[in-house]
């Protein structure tokens, strides 16, 4: 696939940063109604079909040891003096590294969440410069280590699904298999006026699943069910498996990429762990042929990988009409 221009995002104080000096008030540029942070058309209520598709997983493979290693390094990670994360800063170009993801303008509204973005699979496509060395100690073994329980999860998940759909689940567990895998570690500070501010505003992934670990027990993640944002509550060692808009589109609908989105609180640092898992490049984004039918026509376009992805950052870059990405790609 050919490298894809993500522009840059424009650098922005992290939260830490921003909490070492005494806080009169929070700034303007994180202060928005959150009650009113749906997406516009495809979420209101009517539209909305939520079928579990934000599940936790227990009594998975990965063993409680490999995740909570992981954990640990994440949260050292975040505890290093400004100075020290900034070595791995995002530069012009590269959503990879340190910082906020998609601050495209100096008016936009940002997030209450520092996070760092690295890709880990296939291990050839690792920029290295952005992956933390030193301190946290064997932090880059670490996200290896657990970069691969992931793929292992996803490959088996995915599996299932596609055995659900009727599809050929040999072919899709060899997509993930070959897939790419980038793991985005989020720190939500606590903040004075939680209820103003938001960790993560509501998204749906663009991921084929989405794998989420929890570092603690403090819950932030919400969903959005029949039209309410409801607490995904922590379950210890469980793996959070959210549908992307892969296998929303790939499914032709049965699946849904759920809304969500992280809250903040005033009392303590959330830490998450999100693992983006994507076929190998050769697999299109199209509704699966199995599925389709006189009776059961598309109901989504057909994207080559390359297409899927280039609309997807154009959009980010270009566009701020309110359309959920997902509605363009529907027929
Ligand atoms: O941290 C969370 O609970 C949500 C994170 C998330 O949705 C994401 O990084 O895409
Ligand atoms: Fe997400």
């Amino acid at each position: 696939m050919a490298t894809l221009n993500l522009g840059s995002s424009i650098p922005v104080p992290s939260i830490k940063e921003l909490l070492s000096q005494p806080l009169a008030a929070v700034p303007l540029r994180y202060l928005r109604d959150v009650s009113g942070d749906y997406p516009t058309a495809a979420a209101s209520p009517a539209t909305l079909h939520f079928r579990n598709m934000y599940d936790q997983l227990i009594g998975h493979e990965v063993c409680d040891e490999s995740l909570k290693d992981m954990h640990k390094k994440s949260q050292e990670f975040f505890e290093l003096s400004s100075e020290d994360k900034k070595r791995y800063a995002q530069k012009p170009g590269s959503l990879e590294g340190y910082g906020q993801a998609f601050v495209i303008s100096e008016d936009q509204k940002l997030e209450w969440c520092d996070m760092i973005f690295l890709k880990a699979i296939p291990v050839h496509t690792r920029t290295l410069e952005f992956w933390p060395q030193e301190q946290p100690q064997n932090f880059r073994e670490a996200l290896h280590a657990y970069s691969h329980d992931m793929r292992k999860t996803a490959v088996s998940i995915i599996g299932f699904i596609a055995m659900a759909l009727g599809l050929d689940s040999k072919e899709f567990r060899e997509a993930f298999e070959g897939g790419s895998y980038d793991v985005r570690m989020n720190c939500y500070p606590p903040c004075p006026e939680p209820e103003r501010v938001i960790g993560i505003t509501s998204h749906a992934d663009i991921s084929g699943i989405t794998l989420l670990t929890d570092c603690g027990d403090i819950p932030g993640l919400q969903v959005l069910k029949d039209g309410q944002w409801v607490f995904v509550e922590p379950i210890t060692n469980a793996i959070v498996v959210n549908i992307g808009i892969i296998m929303e589109v790939v499914s032709n609908g049965v699946y849904k990429a759920p809304y969500h989105r992280a809250a903040v609180n005033r009392h303590k640092d959330r830490f998450s762990i999100v693992t983006f898992c994507y076929p190998t490049k050769e697999f299109d984004i199209k509704p699966a042929k199995e599925l389709i039918s006189s009776d059961s026509l598309a109901l989504y376009k057909s994207f080559t990988n390359e297409e899927y992805f280039q609309s997807f950052y154009e959009r980010t870059k270009l566009s701020d009409d309110g359309v959920p990405f997902i509605d363009t790609l529907k027929i």
